[in-house]
């Protein structure tokens, strides 16, 4: 299938690299410093204790992308809009769009910019950091839940997960994948903005008392917002599961954690500014979420 990876850093790099091994024809869109040395030196890619050279199509220039039949979005957040503007003009018109974001928000900008059948969402459980321009490292298990947006989009939903299983990616299909993201997006919450605030790992945090207290306020603030509309949080996802889900991810040095240490903006909005807004409107109150959120606002913005 020809592929086209829409923001090539991490994530889109790592899931680019296994579906190019596995025999499909895929063009990495990137840009900057890490697009210039794919595009001399080819993709380093390092999985475990084994490196790969990704030998493929690099491109910055969006309208290679023109002939594509599956896009996977990869973009920050905040990139979304931009690019999926870019895309809209130059996508055929039956291009699948699956986004590998987190937070929720993404898959209804994505809907109204593109059509909402066109949009599938995955939960990505991974761990992936561009170590150095052109060098990706993936450390760990990698796991997709996949679904649609639409009831349209199930059938080609069920092959876009046949077609990562095929590749030899751990992917499987929920029916209602926006709660799949939800429950992610708590995990993200709780730990995401202390991680990157505090420049620390997920350990780091959990091994201080003061602090392991603090993301448990902030989980539950996330769990009250996500209870109150009715999201249904399977297996009873409470503050307990989250952190305990969170000690085997010590080591994780989160994707916030790693924009705020190159300087790049953070998710800040998709995160904690999501919660925050949502809470406002279904007066949940969410103070703890609101004092990261404004920390690290102000972070980004006088780049600290
Ligand atoms: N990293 C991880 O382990 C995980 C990340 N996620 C989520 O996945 C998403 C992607 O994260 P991640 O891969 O870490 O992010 P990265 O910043 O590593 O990757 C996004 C890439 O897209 C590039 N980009 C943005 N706009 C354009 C454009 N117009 N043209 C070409 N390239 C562009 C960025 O370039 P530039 O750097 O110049 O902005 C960057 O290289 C996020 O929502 C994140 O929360 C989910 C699970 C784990
Ligand atoms: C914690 C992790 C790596 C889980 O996949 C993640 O989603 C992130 O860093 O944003």
């Amino acid at each position: 299938m020809r592929i086209g990876i829409a923001g090539a850093g991490a994530v889109g790099s790592y899931f680019g690299a296994i579906l190019h091994f596995a025999g499909h024809d895929v063009t990495f869109l990137a840009r900057g410093k890490h697009f210039q040395a794919m595009k001399q030196a080819g993709l380093r890619m390092i999985k475990g204790e084994e490196e790969f050279l990704v030998d493929a199509t690099f491109t910055d220039k969006i309208n290679e992308l023109s002939e594509c039949e599956l896009v996977l979005f990869c973009v920050k957040s905040n990139d979304t809009e931009a690019m999926a503007s870019q895309l809209k003009l130059v996508l055929p018109s039956n291009c699948l769009i699956v986004t590998m974001q987190n937070g929720v928000e993404n898959e209804q900008l994505l809907g109204t910019i593109f059509d909402h059948d066109r949009i599938l969402s995955t939960a990505a459980y991974i761990q992936a950091a561009i170590d150095e321009p052109g060098k990706v490292t993936q450390k760990g298990r990698v796991k997709l839940v996949i679904g649609e947006l639409h009831s349209s989009a199930k059938a080609s939903c069920l092959e876009i997960n046949q077609l990562f299983q095929a590749a030899g990616i751990d992917s499987v299909y929920a029916q209602s994948i926006m709660e799949n993201k939800w429950r992610k997006l708590i995990w993200n919450v709780t730990f995401n903005p202390l991680s990157a605030i505090l420049n620390a790992n997920v350990g780091e945090i959990l091994a201080n008392e003061e602090l392991r207290y603090t993301a448990s306020l902030i989980c539950q603030e996330a769990i009250d917002v996500a209870e109150r509309l009715k999201i249904e949080l399977k297996n009873n996802q409470t503050v307990e599961s989250v952190l305990r889900k969170a000690e085997r991810a010590k080591k994780h040095h989160t994707s916030m954690l790693q924009d705020r240490r190159k300087g790049k903006p953070m998710e800040v909005e998709a995160m904690c500014g999501y919660i925050v807004r949502k809470g406002l409107e279904i007066n949940v109150p969410t103070p703890n979420i609101q004092v990261v959120y404004s920390i690290l606002t102000y972070m980004d913005k006088s780049k600290h």
